[in-house]
Protein backbone atom coordinates (compact mmCIF):
# COMPACT_ATOMS: atom_id res chain seq x y z
CA UNK A 1 0.00 0.00 0.00
CA UNK A 2 1.54 3.40 -1.25
CA UNK A 3 0.34 6.02 1.08
CA UNK A 4 2.86 8.66 -0.26
CA UNK A 5 2.03 11.31 -2.89
CA UNK A 6 6.06 12.58 -1.85
CA UNK A 7 8.79 10.33 -1.38
CA UNK A 8 8.37 8.07 1.64
CA UNK A 9 9.48 9.12 4.57
CA UNK A 10 8.90 5.23 6.37
CA UNK A 11 8.91 2.29 4.58
CA UNK A 12 7.03 -0.51 6.32
CA UNK A 13 7.92 -4.28 4.87
CA UNK A 14 5.85 -6.85 6.02
CA UNK A 15 5.23 -5.92 9.38
CA UNK A 16 3.70 -8.39 11.87
CA UNK A 17 2.76 -7.77 15.76
CA UNK A 18 0.19 -10.14 17.99
CA UNK A 19 0.49 -10.05 21.46
CA UNK A 20 0.90 -13.97 22.67
CA UNK A 21 -3.03 -15.50 22.24
CA UNK A 22 -4.28 -12.02 20.81
CA UNK A 23 -5.36 -11.57 17.18
CA UNK A 24 -2.71 -9.87 15.05
CA UNK A 25 -2.58 -5.84 15.02
CA UNK A 26 -0.20 -5.97 12.38
CA UNK A 27 -0.59 -8.82 9.85
CA UNK A 28 2.28 -8.67 7.11
CA UNK A 29 1.07 -4.97 6.62
CA UNK A 30 3.23 -3.16 3.83
CA UNK A 31 3.03 0.49 3.31
CA UNK A 32 5.06 3.82 2.43
CA UNK A 33 4.50 6.68 4.89
CA UNK A 34 5.20 10.42 2.77
CA UNK A 35 5.45 13.71 4.33
CA UNK A 36 2.17 15.28 6.14
CA UNK A 37 -0.32 14.15 8.71
CA UNK A 38 -1.22 10.47 8.93
CA UNK A 39 -4.23 9.23 10.78
CA UNK A 40 -3.47 6.01 12.60
CA UNK A 41 -7.43 5.38 13.59
CA UNK A 42 -9.12 2.56 15.26
CA UNK A 43 -11.87 1.74 17.98
CA UNK A 44 -10.46 1.50 21.73
CA UNK A 45 -8.30 -1.19 22.30
CA UNK A 46 -8.09 -2.04 18.80
CA UNK A 47 -4.11 -1.63 19.15
CA UNK A 48 -3.49 2.13 18.49
CA UNK A 49 -1.11 2.76 21.21
CA UNK A 50 0.74 -0.72 20.69
CA UNK A 51 1.55 0.08 16.77
CA UNK A 52 2.88 3.63 17.88
CA UNK A 53 5.42 1.76 20.33
CA UNK A 54 6.38 -0.86 17.23
CA UNK A 55 6.71 2.22 15.04
CA UNK A 56 9.04 4.15 17.37
CA UNK A 57 11.13 1.17 17.89
CA UNK A 58 10.27 0.72 21.16
CA UNK A 59 8.63 -2.52 21.28
CA UNK A 60 10.17 -5.46 19.52
CA UNK A 61 7.75 -6.17 16.27
CA UNK A 62 7.04 -9.91 15.61
CA UNK A 63 8.29 -9.95 12.14
CA UNK A 64 9.08 -7.34 9.29
CA UNK A 65 11.19 -4.74 8.59
CA UNK A 66 11.01 -0.63 8.98
CA UNK A 67 13.01 1.60 7.53
CA UNK A 68 13.51 5.52 8.55
CA UNK A 69 15.90 8.21 6.69
CA UNK A 70 17.89 5.09 5.53
CA UNK A 71 18.20 3.38 8.92
CA UNK A 72 16.22 -0.37 9.61
CA UNK A 73 14.62 -1.98 12.22
CA UNK A 74 15.55 -4.38 13.60
CA UNK A 75 19.31 -4.00 11.96
CA UNK A 76 20.17 -0.43 13.32
CA UNK A 77 17.53 0.02 16.08
CA UNK A 78 19.59 3.11 17.53
CA UNK A 79 19.89 4.74 14.42
CA UNK A 80 16.17 4.00 13.91
CA UNK A 81 15.09 5.84 16.84
CA UNK A 82 17.23 8.76 16.58
CA UNK A 83 14.62 9.38 13.50
CA UNK A 84 11.73 9.73 15.69
CA UNK A 85 10.53 11.85 18.32
CA UNK A 86 8.10 9.46 20.44
CA UNK A 87 7.22 10.19 23.58
CA UNK A 88 4.77 7.78 25.81
CA UNK A 89 1.84 10.81 26.99
CA UNK A 90 1.92 8.84 30.49
CA UNK A 91 5.80 8.32 30.92
CA UNK A 92 6.80 9.49 34.45
CA UNK A 93 10.21 9.09 33.44
CA UNK A 94 10.87 12.82 33.38
CA UNK A 95 9.42 14.27 36.32
CA UNK A 96 12.43 15.23 37.95
CA UNK A 97 13.38 17.32 35.24
CA UNK A 98 12.34 21.43 33.94
CA UNK A 99 9.77 21.99 31.34
CA UNK A 100 12.11 23.50 29.00
CA UNK A 101 15.49 21.53 29.80
CA UNK A 102 12.88 18.68 29.31
CA UNK A 103 11.27 19.87 25.78
CA UNK A 104 14.73 20.52 24.60
CA UNK A 105 16.81 17.44 25.83
CA UNK A 106 14.18 15.33 23.35
CA UNK A 107 15.96 17.26 19.98
CA UNK A 108 19.62 17.11 21.86
CA UNK A 109 20.99 16.22 18.63
CA UNK A 110 18.28 17.75 15.77
CA UNK A 111 17.39 21.57 15.54
CA UNK A 112 15.00 22.66 17.73
CA UNK A 113 12.21 25.30 16.43
CA UNK A 114 12.27 27.67 19.26
CA UNK A 115 9.83 30.43 17.67
CA UNK A 116 7.68 27.19 17.01
CA UNK A 117 8.29 26.46 21.06
CA UNK A 118 6.75 29.41 21.96
CA UNK A 119 4.05 29.70 19.74
CA UNK A 120 2.70 26.44 20.89
CA UNK A 121 4.02 27.46 24.61
CA UNK A 122 1.14 30.37 23.90
CA UNK A 123 -1.29 28.81 22.15
CA UNK A 124 -1.00 25.74 24.64
CA UNK A 125 -1.08 28.72 27.89
CA UNK A 126 1.97 26.57 29.28
CA UNK A 127 3.54 30.02 30.21
CA UNK A 128 2.73 29.11 34.15
CA UNK A 129 4.56 26.04 34.21
CA UNK A 130 8.08 27.02 32.63
CA UNK A 131 9.64 26.92 35.68
CA UNK A 132 8.73 24.44 36.84
CA UNK A 133 9.32 20.81 37.81
CA UNK A 134 7.55 17.98 35.30
CA UNK A 135 6.17 16.01 38.53
CA UNK A 136 4.62 19.45 39.36
CA UNK A 137 2.52 19.86 36.41
CA UNK A 138 -1.07 18.14 35.66
CA UNK A 139 -1.81 15.38 33.16
CA UNK A 140 -3.12 17.52 31.06
CA UNK A 141 -0.04 20.15 31.11
CA UNK A 142 2.38 17.37 30.62
CA UNK A 143 0.53 16.22 27.35
CA UNK A 144 0.63 19.47 26.15
CA UNK A 145 4.71 19.77 26.98
CA UNK A 146 5.21 16.80 25.28
CA UNK A 147 2.58 17.93 21.99
CA UNK A 148 5.25 21.19 21.92
CA UNK A 149 8.03 19.18 22.24
CA UNK A 150 7.25 17.04 19.50
CA UNK A 151 5.91 19.51 17.08
CA UNK A 152 9.26 21.57 17.60
CA UNK A 153 11.82 19.14 17.26
CA UNK A 154 12.49 18.12 13.66
CA UNK A 155 12.96 14.56 13.25
CA UNK A 156 11.42 12.55 10.31
CA UNK A 157 8.97 10.95 12.03
CA UNK A 158 6.90 12.14 14.70
CA UNK A 159 4.28 10.06 16.33
CA UNK A 160 1.50 11.36 18.75
CA UNK A 161 -1.05 9.30 20.65
CA UNK A 162 -4.11 11.08 20.84
CA UNK A 163 -3.03 14.22 20.95
CA UNK A 164 -6.54 16.07 21.33
CA UNK A 165 -7.41 13.98 24.67
CA UNK A 166 -8.01 16.69 27.25
CA UNK A 167 -7.29 19.46 24.86
CA UNK A 168 -9.27 22.56 25.62
CA UNK A 169 -10.61 24.03 22.33
CA UNK A 170 -8.15 27.21 21.92
CA UNK A 171 -5.61 24.16 22.23
CA UNK A 172 -6.72 22.19 19.87
CA UNK A 173 -7.08 25.02 17.55
CA UNK A 174 -3.34 25.65 18.17
CA UNK A 175 -2.47 22.17 17.81
CA UNK A 176 -4.13 21.57 13.75
CA UNK A 177 -3.33 25.06 13.02
CA UNK A 178 1.16 24.10 13.69
CA UNK A 179 0.30 20.44 12.39
CA UNK A 180 -1.28 22.21 8.71
CA UNK A 181 2.19 23.98 9.51
CA UNK A 182 4.38 20.98 9.74
CA UNK A 183 2.90 19.36 6.82
CA UNK A 184 2.60 22.32 4.39
CA UNK A 185 6.81 22.54 5.64
CA UNK A 186 7.25 18.95 3.88
CA UNK A 187 10.47 16.86 4.71
CA UNK A 188 8.29 15.12 8.28
CA UNK A 189 5.64 12.37 8.56
CA UNK A 190 3.56 12.57 11.46
CA UNK A 191 1.16 10.06 12.80
CA UNK A 192 -1.69 10.62 14.79
CA UNK A 193 -3.08 8.17 16.77
CA UNK A 194 -6.74 8.62 17.58
CA UNK A 195 -10.10 6.92 17.93
CA UNK A 196 -12.06 9.77 16.34
CA UNK A 197 -11.86 11.08 13.07
CA UNK A 198 -9.85 14.03 12.14
CA UNK A 199 -10.45 17.07 10.35
CA UNK A 200 -9.14 19.91 12.08
CA UNK A 201 -6.29 19.38 9.57
CA UNK A 202 -5.65 17.90 6.00
CA UNK A 203 -4.32 14.26 5.90
CA UNK A 204 -1.97 12.86 3.99
CA UNK A 205 -3.99 9.73 4.76
CA UNK A 206 -5.77 7.64 7.02
CA UNK A 207 -4.93 4.01 8.73
CA UNK A 208 -7.35 1.88 10.02
CA UNK A 209 -6.59 -1.31 12.29
CA UNK A 210 -5.89 -4.04 11.96
CA UNK A 211 -3.96 -3.46 9.34
CA UNK A 212 -3.12 -6.16 6.60
CA UNK A 213 -1.65 -6.61 3.05
N1 LIG B 1 1.62 -5.35 27.32
C1 LIG B 1 0.52 -5.95 26.85
N2 LIG B 1 0.40 -7.29 26.83
C2 LIG B 1 -0.69 -7.89 26.34
N3 LIG B 1 -1.75 -7.22 25.83
C3 LIG B 1 -1.69 -5.89 25.82
C4 LIG B 1 -0.57 -5.16 26.32
N4 LIG B 1 -0.78 -3.84 26.17
C5 LIG B 1 -2.00 -3.73 25.59
N5 LIG B 1 -2.54 -4.93 25.39
C6 LIG B 1 -3.84 -5.23 24.77
O1 LIG B 1 -3.69 -4.99 23.39
C7 LIG B 1 -4.87 -4.38 22.84
C8 LIG B 1 -4.50 -3.08 22.20
O2 LIG B 1 -4.16 -2.12 23.21
P1 LIG B 1 -3.74 -0.62 22.83
O3 LIG B 1 -3.60 0.13 24.11
O4 LIG B 1 -2.59 -0.66 21.91
O5 LIG B 1 -5.04 -0.14 22.02
P2 LIG B 1 -5.56 1.32 21.71
O6 LIG B 1 -6.23 1.24 20.38
O7 LIG B 1 -4.46 2.31 21.86
O8 LIG B 1 -6.62 1.53 22.84
P3 LIG B 1 -7.24 2.90 23.45
O9 LIG B 1 -7.97 3.57 22.34
O10 LIG B 1 -8.14 2.39 24.53
O11 LIG B 1 -6.07 3.68 24.00
C9 LIG B 1 -5.84 -4.26 24.01
O12 LIG B 1 -6.69 -5.37 23.98
C10 LIG B 1 -4.94 -4.31 25.23
O13 LIG B 1 -5.61 -4.85 26.34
Amino acid sequence: MSLAATPPILHIDHLRFAYPGDPPIAAGWSARIGAGVTLLHGDTGSGKSTLLRVLAGVLPATGGRLTLAGAALPDAAEAYRRQVFFVDPSTDAFDAMGVEECAASRSADVPFDAARWQALVDGFSLAPHLAKKMFMLSTGSKRKVWLAAALASSRPLTLLDEPTAGLDAGSMRCLWRTLAEVAQEGGRAVIVASGERVDGVPLTATLTLPLTG
